[in-house]
């Protein structure tokens, strides 16, 4: 990450009432950052947004933008932040007009209106002769690229987006994650993206925070948060994952009802009279053939398989009744009946642990 931080928020709080919606939140954004906040329903993401550009005000805490503090300053007096929404559209406008009311707000002339919204056109990808069309008659996906060419004709320092996509159907969703990762590389811009969905905030994110009862559980980039959760919250959170119980002896060794475990096998993290979770993500976990030895085996029945397009996710029901996730590409389907007892394995490459003991 290169140069200083653009917005940094410090010990910012939000009480609504008795009830606090964000406690003591810390954060760093650099200048030119995709940076990405998900969470579920609840945990406080809108509240921040809302913060941020203004619309609300914090109890506590401090906000700043590069060198000047703006936790006090009026939401149209932060003219470097704007929220992007596809509903603030005006429908009865022309496109044209619709990208131009910013520069109208600030009395450009209308021939430079209207080369600049002929610009914004092109790098959002839709036909010039768009700008004479009206905003009734855009399809979804048309009319989030005209709001997006709108907040960047105000040119503020950081685009805000609150779930812009989440209304629109799956296929162009992803046409629209792809165009908005590549109109932050093409603007340099730094965007600040909340979202429910996982899948989009990996696709398009430097960096992704995980939010959970209006605090941060961890801050990293997508694979970081994927392949090393700090807590058990963050490592459900993004996407199938197996978890497992484990406890150290006095001599550090690694112990656990559900899992054989290899003598001689240690798991990083874990010392002496410690305990914590050892986290295998499904695509890691091996069926086991005769021959095959791994650092981490156990058994069970094969409770069901389903078919996930391209992949194949089998359920195994173990002795104490826990379920274990197993995936396999489709051509690497393996070959067992429902009620099958298998046996699987992993090794510790495969493995992260989740300390547990404080
Ligand atoms: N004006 C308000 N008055 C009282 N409580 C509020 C207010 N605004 C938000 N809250 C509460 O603060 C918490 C966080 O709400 P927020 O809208 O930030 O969550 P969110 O993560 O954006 O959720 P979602 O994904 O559902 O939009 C919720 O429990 C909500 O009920």
């Amino acid at each position: 990450m290169q140069g200083s931080a653009l917005l940094r928020l410090r010990n910012v709080v939000k009480r609504f009432g008795e009830f606090t919606a964000l406690d003591n939140v810390g954060l760093d954004i650099q200048e030119g950052e995709f940076f990405t906040i998900v969470g579920p329903s609840g945990s406080g993401k809108s509240t921040l947004i809302r913060l941020l550009v203004g619309m609300d005000d914090v109890t506590e805490g401090e906000i700043w933008l590069r060198d000047g503090r703006i936790d006090q300053t009026p939401a149209n007096l932060r003219p470097t932040c704007m929220v992007f929404q596809s509903l603030a559209l005006f429908p009865h406008l022309t496109v044209g007009k619709n990208i131009e009311f910013p520069l109208k707000l600030r009395k450009e002339p209308p021939d430079q209106r209207r080369r600049r919204a002929l610009e914004l056109l092109d790098l959002l990808r839709l036909p010039r002769d768009y700008y004479d069309k009206r905003i009734s008659q855009c399809s979804g996906g048309e009319r989030q690229r005209v709001a997006l060419a709108r907040a960047l004709a105000f040119d503020p320092e950081i685009l805000f987006f609150d779930e812009p996509l989440s209304a629109l159907d799956y296929r162009l969703r992803k046409t629209l994650e792809k165009e908005l990762k590549d109109l932050h590389a093409r603007t340099g811009k730094t965007f600040v993206y909340i979202t429910h969905s996982l899948e989009e905030a990996m696709v398009m994110s430097d960096r992704i925070a995980i939010m959970k009862e209006g605090r941060f559980e961890q801050i990293a980039v997508a694979d970081e948060i994927y392949g090393r959760p700090v807590t058990r919250f963050v490592a459900e959170f993004m996407g199938e994952v197996n978890l497992f119980a484990v406890t150290a002896g006095a001599e550090g060794a690694p112990a656990s009802d559900a899992l054989d475990i290899r003598t001689g096998t240690s798991v990083q993290g874990l010392s002496a009279g410690g305990y914590g979770l050892l986290m295998v993500r499904p695509e890691y976990v091996r069926f086991a053939t005769g021959g095959d030895t791994y650092d981490f085996t156990l058994s069970g029945i094969l409770h069901g398989e389903y078919a996930l397009g391209s992949r194949i996710q089998y359920e195994i029901e173990l002795p104490s009744g826990e379920m274990v996730t197993v995936e396999k590409l489709r051509e690497e389907r393996f070959e067992a009946s429902e009620g099958a007892q298998v046996n699987l394995g992993f090794n510790t490459d495969a493995t992260h642990f989740i300390s547990e003991a404080s």
